[in-house]
Parts: C-alpha cells; sequence; structure tokens
C-alpha cells in the first residue's frame, strides 16, 4: 500500500518508499536516518521516467505496464467486481491514455465490466498505441467529446484524460466530457491526476478540471495534492509505488517537500537512561487573559506531555489558581495584572519561550512581545528558541515593524487569515505559498502555515507539507495544543531547530489522528489531542542506543 491522503488515519504501517533504496548515496548519517520526501515538478518527473527505464533497463511500455498493474491492484482492493455495473475507461491521446488503455486491459482480464472512450487527437504517444492494439477485442471502444456519455448508475469512471504531459488548460471536446462528468457527479477515479489539473503551476480559476472520487497516482504526490484550493478536484489521493528511480529521486534539486510517517519515524532521540530533567529544558510559556486562560493551559498541558524538563507559566493574575489546580506539573508566575499580560519575566532559566495562546491585543501585551523580541536575540550565545502563535502574530501584523526584530531561527504558527495579518491577501493557494517563502526567507524563520497539509517554510525557503491531521481538529485550542508542543520541543537541546518543528507538526496530527480514531472526527476536541501526544512521540521515537 502506498502513501495515501490524510482521511486514512487508521493505517499505523510505516513504510518507506524507494528512496530509502539508495540511502547510500546520501553523504551523511542524518539524511540517512532522515531522508526528506521530495515532491518533483512534472519536468523532473519526465526525467525521472527516462532514468527509471534506462536504469533498470525497461522499455517505457513495460513501466506503463507497471503503473497500470499498481492502479488496478489499488482498485481491484476498494471495490470487486460484483460491486461495479461498469467500469467506463476514458482514454486522452498521451501516456495517461496509454496507461488508461493498460488498466482498461488488466481490469478486463480480471472479469471487470470494462468499455473505453476513446479522445480523438492528431496524434497519439507511441505507448499509446501499443496498449491501443493489446486491448482486448471483447472491451467495447467508442469516441467521447462529440457525443454525450452514457454513464451507468453506480459505475465507475477511470480518467485517464491528462495527466502530467498538460500543458494548458483543455479546451474543446476534452472540456466537454470534463463538463459532463462533472455534471453527472460521476465515481471518477483518476490517473495519476485529475485531467485538467496542473501538477505544480497557477491555472485559470475556471479551467475545467475533472472532480474525481480517488486520484491514484505513481511513485510521488505532486505539490497540487497538497493545495486546498485542489480538494475538489483530486478528492481522497494515493500514491503507488512503481520502483521509479531512487537514484534519481535522491539526486533531484527539490524546495518541495512532504513529511510521512517514513520522514517523521525516529526524528525524536530518545531519552538517555540517565537523563535528568535538565535533560529536557525548562520552557517558558506566555499565554492567556480574562476569559482565555483555557488557551493557556491547553498550551501548557500539551507542552508537559510533549516531554519538556520543567515549565514555567506565565498568566495574568486570573489565571493563576486555575493553572495550579488543572497542571500541578507546571510552574506557575502570576502577571501583576489580573486580566492581560503586562510585564516580561526575567528570560534568564529558560531555554524556550512560546508565546501567544490566549493572549489578547492589549498595548501592555504588545510591550511584553517587543521586549522579549529585543531580549531573546540579545541573550549571550544562541538566540533564546521563541514560539509565536495567536494573538503574538496578531500584534506583529499590526506593528510589522517589530518582525525585523525577530531573533533568527523564531517559530510562527499562523493559519491562513493570520499569515494574511502579516503579509497581504493571496490571490490563489500558488500565491500564497510564494508569500510564505519568501517571508520566511526574509525574516530567518519557520513559519508553520497551519491546515490541511499544514506547510512548513524554512529559512532557506523549502517547503515541507505536513501528512498527518485531520478535520476533526478544526475546533478551536487544537492551535495552542500546537504552541505548546512546539515549544517544548525547541526547548529540548539535542533537537535541531527545523527537526522540532518538523517532528512537532506531525506528532501533533498523527496525535489528532489517534484521538480521531477513538471520539470520531465531529467528538475530537482539543484535549483528546493532548491525550495522544504521548502515544503519537513513542511511535515517533528512535530506539535507545547504548
Ligand atoms: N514516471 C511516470 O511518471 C510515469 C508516467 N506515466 C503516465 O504518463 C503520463 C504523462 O504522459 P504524457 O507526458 O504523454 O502526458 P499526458 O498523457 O498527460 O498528455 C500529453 C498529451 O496531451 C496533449 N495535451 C497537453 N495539453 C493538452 C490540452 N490542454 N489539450 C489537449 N491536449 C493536450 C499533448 O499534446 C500530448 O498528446 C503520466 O501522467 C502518467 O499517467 C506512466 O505511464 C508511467 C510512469
Ligand atoms: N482539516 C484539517 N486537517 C488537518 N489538520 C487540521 C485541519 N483543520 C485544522 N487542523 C489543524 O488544527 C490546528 C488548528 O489551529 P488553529 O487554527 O490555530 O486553531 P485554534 O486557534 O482554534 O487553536 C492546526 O494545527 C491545523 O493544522
Ligand atoms: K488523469
Amino acid at each position: 500500500m502506498g502513501l495515501h491522503c490524510p482521511a486514512f488515519y487508521d493505517e499505523a504501517v510505516i513504510r518507506r518508499p524507494p528512496v530509502l533504496c539508495t540511502l547510500k548515496k546520501y553523504p551523511t548519517l542524518f539524511f540517512i536516518l532522515f531522508p526528506a520526501m521530495k515532491i518533483l515538478t512534472a519536468a523532473q518527473i519526465r526525467q525521472l521516467d527516462y532514468a527509471t527505464v534506462s536504469e533498470q533497463g525497461l522499455s517505457s511500455v513495460e513501466l506503463m505496464e507497471r503503473a497500470a498493474t499498481a492502479f488496478t491492484k489499488w482498485l481491484r482492493r476498494r471495490w470487486s467486481t460484483s460491486q461495479v455495473p461498469e467500469v467506463l475507461v476514458l482514454a486522452g491521446p498521451g501516456n495517461n491514455g496509454g496507461d488508461g488503455l493498460a488498466i482498461a486491459r488488466l481490469l478486463y482480464q480480471d472479469g471487470y465490466p470494462v468499455r473505453v472512450g476513446l479522445l480523438p487527437a492528431a496524434s497519439y504517444s507511441a505507448d499509446y498505441l501499443h496498449n491501443r492494439a493489446h486491448l482486448p477485442k471483447g472491451v467495447p471502444v467508442h469516441e467521447i467529446g462529440a457525443t454525450p456519455l452514457e454513464l451507468k448508475p453506480n459505475g465507475l469512471v477511470v480518467d485517464a484524460l491528462f495527466g502530467t504531459g498538460l500543458s494548458r488548460p483543455l479546451a474543446e471536446e476534452a472540456a466537454a466530457v470534463v463538463a459532463q462528468l462533472n455534471e453527472a457527479r460521476a465515481r471518477v477515479v483518476a490517473v495519476d491526476l485529475p485531467s485538467g489539473l496542473l501538477a505544480d503551476s497557477p491555472q485559470p480559476a475556471d479551467s475545467p478540471i475533472v472532480q474525481a472520487s480517488y486520484t491514484v497516482s505513481f511513485g510521488l504526490p505532486k505539490l497540487a495534492f497538497f493545495l486546498p484550493q485542489h480538494a475538489a478536484f483530486v478528492g481522497e489521493w494515493h500514491v503507488e509505488d512503481i520502483g521509479l528511480s531512487a537514484a534519481f529521486i535522491a539526486d533531484a534539486e527539490a524546495s518541495w517537500f512532504f513529511t510521512d510517517a517514513s520522514a517523521a519515524q525516529g526524528l525524536l532521540p530518545a531519552r538517555p537512561p540517565y537523563a535528568h530533567k535538565g535533560t529536557f529544558g525548562h520552557a517558558l510559556l506566555l499565554a492567556g487573559s480574562r476569559g482565555k486562560i483555557g488557551a493557556a493551559l491547553l498550551a501548557t498541558q500539551a507542552c508537559l506531555r510533549t516531554g519538556v524538563g520543567l515549565l514555567t507559566v506565565r498568566v495574568p493574575g486570573c489565571g493563576y489558581e486555575i493553572l495550579q489546580t488543572a497542571a500541578p506539573e507546571a510552574m506557575c508566575l502570576a502577571d501583576a495584572h489580573p486580566d492581560y499580560l503586562s510585564e516580561l519575566p526575567d528570560l534568564s532559566p529558560y531555554q524556550a519561550v512560546g508565546m501567544g495562546p490566549g493572549l489578547g491585543q492589549q498595548p501592555a501585551s504588545r510591550g511584553v512581545l517587543q521586549q522579549l523580541l529585543e531580549e531573546a536575540a540579545n541573550t549571550s550565545g544562541q538566540p533564546l528558541p521563541l514560539v509565536l502563535d495567536a494573538d503574538a502574530l496578531n500584534l506583529l501584523g499590526q506593528h510589522r515593524e517589530l518582525l525585523a526584530q525577530l531573533p533568527p531561527d523564531t517559530v510562527l504558527t499562523p493559519h491562513p487569515k493570520e499569515f494574511e495579518r502579516l503579509t497581504e491577501r493571496a490571490r490563489d493557494d500558488y500565491h500564497r505559498l510564494e508569500l510564505l517563502q519568501a517571508f520566511a526567507r526574509e525574516h530567518r524563520c519557520y513559519v508553520v502555515l497551519k491546515g490541511a497539509y499544514s506547510c512548513l517554510a524554512t529559512p532557506q525557503g523549502e517547503l515541507h507539507f505536513n501528512c498527518t491531521g485531520n478535520p476533526g481538529m478544526a475546533t478551536g485550542g487544537s492551535g495552542d495544543v500546537l504552541t505548546g508542543l512546539l515549544t517544548a520541543l525547541r526547548a529540548d537541546v539535542r533537537l535541531t531547530a527545523f527537526a522540532a518543528v518538523q517532528l512537532g507538526v506531525y506528532a501533533h496530527g498523527r496525535a489528532g489522528d489517534l484521538a480521531a480514531q477513538e471520539s470520531g472526527e465531529p467528538g475530537l476536541i482539543a484535549s483528546d489531542i493532548i491525550r495522544y501526544i504521548g502515544p503519537a512521540l513513542r511511535e515517533l521515537t528512535a530506539a535507545r542506543e547504548f
């Protein structure tokens, strides 16, 4: 089974894609342990195809057969022959269509009732023609485009019109087919990409694109799968392994990555046998205001559950008793003001500071933020690691002059609205990624743009999409849990800034997935995520070495 989108959080199997097969090529032990999972461009995928064929002594039609076989196996696992009255395979003129024709043959041989619709074109790819010639005579074939598609109720449509070779938005016959499929709300399984969708670049908002229920892709996920604006087209996506050249992938330049189980596994070092609480750092949380002490409490409990050595929480006076009662493991420093934070405590005891959950936007709290930025940058040696969330970000958005003071490697965790307040309104998801990349580079910080497939931007301009999490986490307080979790990991001096944030975002989503298995998505609340931080981290901890 391959990589899949997070809707399927019940699968605990940690599977290593082919990248790991050529780990000897990686120059350092770090990369051997923690390979970055790359997302390649459509152009690189074409080269990958050639590299695979020449490296493995295959013909391109043999590689196509592998893709078709992988797709067919996926389909067979999901629907038996008796569950589908018909499979209509729609084939375009290129290799995506060639995949479709091979899939039609394999499904027919497996006993599925198959029909093929061919999109006429001026020319066809060689491998398309090969598979066209090998289509069994028993499979009915007709042309599509000019005439209405006849769709059987409850039938399946395999969309093999266009894949990564699409060079411009669809028009004429192809657009007419897409319109009919979408209007009929057909149950579509797209081969590699929903037809009409570009793999990794923006396109006009009204482009005709197939609205697939499922997309089964080959080798590596495409960038388009991770963007919210494409959710209605891509549906539930899966990536099937077809043995593409691991050496090519390892050498390929990339600035987009994804963090799946195999990339996250082992990121957390085991606790040494003689560890003491100083080993894991002392964190400070600056959080809460009257009516929002719950946010401070959620961040506190998440920080504790992530394994911080010591935790001190600074809350306004009204939060003191609540914190001391609900979280006896944390120390509490009450602010002089009863309702909001007005003073920054001495920072010298701490290895990391998290600020923002439930903070409010009082001018006095802005003063605390400003002083925090100044003092964190001026600590002797390395700057003090900071995690800024929620109202700390909103205050930064209102006073953008403060952005220049962010200490290097600060972690910011905005949701899209908070990010807009820090930058500008994005035209679309691709523009938002550009803004994200530019912001992280300019301010030399890590930015976690939260949502489905939270995207971590690094100071080097890399974008890492996270593969855990589920819509049950779209509930008040989930973000506060992330702040506590990340603050604990930033206080752990054994982790680099990047490893802490990558691990933290992955573990947060994984804890949410485990919680959703118990409570279901609608019933999930932020406290449930906290209960599963421990089990999620246990899965991700490296073996203890003596
Ligand atoms: N390594 C891989 O990625 C593999 C890819 N394979 C398949 O090959 C596909 C890519 O094949 P191709 O490069 O032939 O590309 P496609 O089959 O996606 O499309 C190319 C064809 O569409 C035409 N075309 C492009 N844009 C059009 C538009 N807007 N309107 C009308 N015609 C348009 C081109 O002129 C060409 O004939 C992948 O998506 C995948 O399905 C597999 O067969 C094998 C392995
Ligand atoms: N549909 C989703 N899929 C995966 N994760 C999600 C989804 N919706 C929300 N989340 C996660 O839940 C958290 C919500 O954070 P945030 O919006 O700050 O909530 P709050 O401010 O209420 O705490 C983020 O980490 C986000 O990635
Ligand atoms: K397709």
